[in-house]
C-alpha cells in the first residue's frame, strides 16, 4: 500500500470541498481501483466534524465567522487506515482461503471480524455508517457493517466481493460469477442477524427486503457512490450542515457525470433532494433527477424498486402539486403489490401508512376547505385522481393477498373512506372499473362460476364509455404525461 500513501499524499492536509473533491476525482480516474477504506475513513472525518459536537456559536463574532471546514491531515487518515489494515490482516489468515475466488467461509470470517470489533450500544443513530465510525468508536449502523466487509475484502485483494444494495437492508455477493450471496449485517430491531446464510431462501419469499431478486449489485464505482450516498449531513431533527451537504451534493454530481448513478436510484433521489435545497446552476431540475431514478428502476430492476416514486411523491408533495404526488403513489403501489408483505417489510410498511393516512387525506382537506390551496380544488371532481387513489388502494390490497402477515386494519379503512367521501358522487360515477385487457387474472375470474361479482364488473355495460380506465399497468406513459403537463404549467 506504499504507492498508495504516496499518490494519495499530495492532496493533504484537505482544507475545503475542492481538495475532497480533487482527491475523490483522482481515485476514480486512477487505474487502481477506488481505495474504498480511505475514502470512507476521509468522508467521516469531515462529517463527524462537520454534524458532531459542533462548537457553540457564541456572541464572539469571529467564532461565527471562522469556516469550519475541517482541515483533515494525511497522518490521521493514515493513522486510522493503519489501524483498520492491522486489524483485518492481522485476523484473516490468507493461507487458510486459496487464492481466486472467495468461499463463504472467508465472507464469514471478515464479517465476524467487523462484528466482534463493535461496541454494544444501540446502533440506530446517525453519522455510524463510515469506518470513521468504526476505527474512533466501534460502532457502525446495518449498513456501515456491510460496507465495512467490502471494504476489508478489498484490502485483502478478495475483489469479487461486492455489496449488494435493497431499499432497507445490504449483504454482499462473491464467487465465480458473483451469484452466491451472503448476509454480513443485522436487519431491524430484534431480528436475529442470518450472518454466513445465503440469501436465496429470503427472495423466495418475495419480500419487499429483498426486492425479489432486484437489489443494486455493486462494483468499486458503485460502492464509492454508496459511501457519498450514505453520508449524513444531518446536525439534529431540524438542522443539516451546509458544508456537508454541499460536498455531498458535489460528489454526487462527480459520480454522475461519471455515469456511476446510472443503476442506483436511490443515490439519484438523495441527488434530487439536495438539488431542492439548493439547486445547482446548469444541472437538471429536481423533477429530472427523480424520473432518471425512475427511468432506472424501470430499465435495470424490472420496475421493483419503490422509493423513486415515494422520493417524487415526496418532492410534489411539497410543492403542492397534489395530482401528479397522487399518481407518483399509484405508480410506488403498483409496484409493491409485486410482493408479500413479510415482518421484516415494516420500512415500507410505514411508508404507505404514511401517504395513506396522513399525506392524501391532508391534501383532500387542503383542497376542500377554505384553504391557500382552494385553487386545486378541482382535485375533488377529476375522475384521474380518483382512479389514481384507488389504483393506491388496490396496489396495497394486493400487496397483501397472499402475504404471511396482514397489512391493512381498520384505521386505514376510516382514512380511506374519509378520502373517498370527499369527491363529489358524478365524478366516482366517471370512473370505469372494467377489466384490464392484458391481466390474467380477470380471465380466471371471467371462468370463476362462483365469483359473480367480478362477472358482473367485466360485463356490466351501464359504465359510461368514456370512464377514467383504473388498469394496472406500468404506467411510466401515465406518469410521464402529468409531468410533462406539469412542466408546461397546466397542472391542474
Ligand atoms: C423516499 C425516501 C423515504 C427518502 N429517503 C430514502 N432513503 C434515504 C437513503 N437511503 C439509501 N440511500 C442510498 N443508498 C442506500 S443503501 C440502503 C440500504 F440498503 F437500505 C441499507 F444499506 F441497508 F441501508 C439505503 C440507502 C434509504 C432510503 S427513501
Amino acid at each position: 500500500m506504499a504507492c498508495f500513501r504516496d499518490k494519495v499524499k499530495k492532496h493533504f492536509p484537505l482544507t475545503d470541498i475542492k481538495s475532497v473533491i480533487n482527491l475523490f476525482k483522482e481515485q476514480l480516474e486512477s487505474n487502481e481501483e477506488p481505495n474504498l477504506a480511505l475514502l470512507s475513513i476521509v468522508l467521516g472525518c469531515i462529517e463527524n466534524t462537520l454534524t458532531l459536537n459542533r462548537a457553540v456559536p457564541t456572541n464572539d463574532d469571529t467564532k461565527l465567522l471562522r469556516p469550519i471546514f475541517p482541515i483533515v491531515d494525511f497522518s490521521t487518515v493514515d493513522a486510522l487506515y493503519t489501524q483498520f489494515e492491522t486489524l483485518v490482516k492481522g485476523s484473516v489468515d490468507l493461507t487458510k482461503y486459496p487464492s481466486g475466488y472467495s468461499n463463504r467461509d472467508l465472507v464469514k470470517k471478515i464479517s465476524d471480524v467487523i462484528w466482534s470489533s463493535l461496541s454494544r450500544s444501540f446502533k440506530d443513530k446517525a453519522h455510524l455508517q463510515s469506518l470513521y465510525s468504526f476505527l474512533t468508536g466501534n460502532k457502525l449502523d446495518c449498513f456501515g457493517v456491510a460496507f465495512g466487509v467490502v471494504a476489508a475484502a478489498q484490502l485483502l485483494g478478495r475483489n469479487d466481493i461486492h455489496l449488494s444494495l435493497s431499499e432497507d437492508h445490504a449483504w454482499v455477493i462473491f464467487g465465480e460469477d458473483g451469484t452466491d450471496t451472503a448476509e454480513v449485517t443485522w436487519h431491524g430491531k430484534g431480528n436475529e442477524d442470518k450472518r454466513g446464510q445465503s440469501i436465496a431462501l429470503s427472495v423466495a419469499e418475495k419480500s419487499w427486503l429483498y426486492l425479489n431478486g432486484h437489489p443494486v449489485i455493486c462494483n468499486r464505482m458503485i460502492e464509492v457512490a454508496a459511501i457519498v450516498s450514505a453520508a449524513n449531513p444531518s446536525i439534529n431533527f431540524t438542522t443539516d450542515s451546509i458544508e456537508m451537504g454541499a460536498l455531498q451534493q458535489e460528489l454526487l454530481w462527480l459520480l454522475y457525470d461519471k455515469g456511476h448513478l446510472s443503476k442506483y436510484p436511490m443515490a439519484l433521489g438523495n441527488l434530487g433532494d439536495l438539488e431542492e435545497i439548493s439547486p445547482t446552476p446548469g444541472r437538471p431540475p429536481p423533477l429530472c433527477i427523480f424520473q432518471e431514478a425512475i427511468t432506472s428502476a424501470i430499465k435495470h430492476y424490472d420496475n421493483h424498486h419503490v422509493y423513486p416514486y415515494t422520493y417524487m411523491g415526496a418532492y410534489l408533495y411539497r410543492k403542492r402539486c397534489y395530482k401528479e404526488a397522487i399518481k407518483c403513489w399509484a405508480e410506488a403501489s403498483n409496484v409493491i403489490r409485486k410482493f408479500n408483505y413479510t415482518r421484516e417489510d415494516e420500512e415500507i410498511y410505514k411508508e404507505f401508512l404514511e401517504i395513506a393516512n396522513e399525506l392524501i387525506p391532508n391534501i383532500v382537506k387542503a383542497v376542500s376547505l377554505n384553504t391557500l390551496d382552494r385553487a386545486q380544488m378541482n382535485i375533488l371532481y377529476n375522475p384521474e385522481v380518483y382512479a389514481d387513489i384507488l389504483r393506491f388502494y388496490d396496489g396495497i390490497c394486493e400487496w397483501e393477498e397472499g402475504s404471511s402477515t396482514p397489512v391493512l386494519h381498520v384505521g386505514w379503512a376510516q382514512h380511506l373512506t374519509f378520502s373517498l367521501n370527499k369527491f363529489d358522487p358524478r365524478t366516482r360515477a366517471k370512473i370505469d372499473v372494467g377489466k384490464d385487457e392484458d391481466d390474467e387474472d380477470s380471465e380466471t375470474d371471467e371462468n370463476d362460476e362462483n365469483d359473480n361479482e367480478s362477472n358482473s364488473k367485466s360485463k356490466d355495460k351501464t359504465k359510461p364509455q368514456n370512464g377514467v380506465p383504473v388498469s394496472t399497468n406500468d404506467g411510466k406513459e401515465t406518469l410521464k404525461s402529468a409531468l410533462d403537463d406539469l412542466k408546461k404549467g397546466d397542472s391542474t
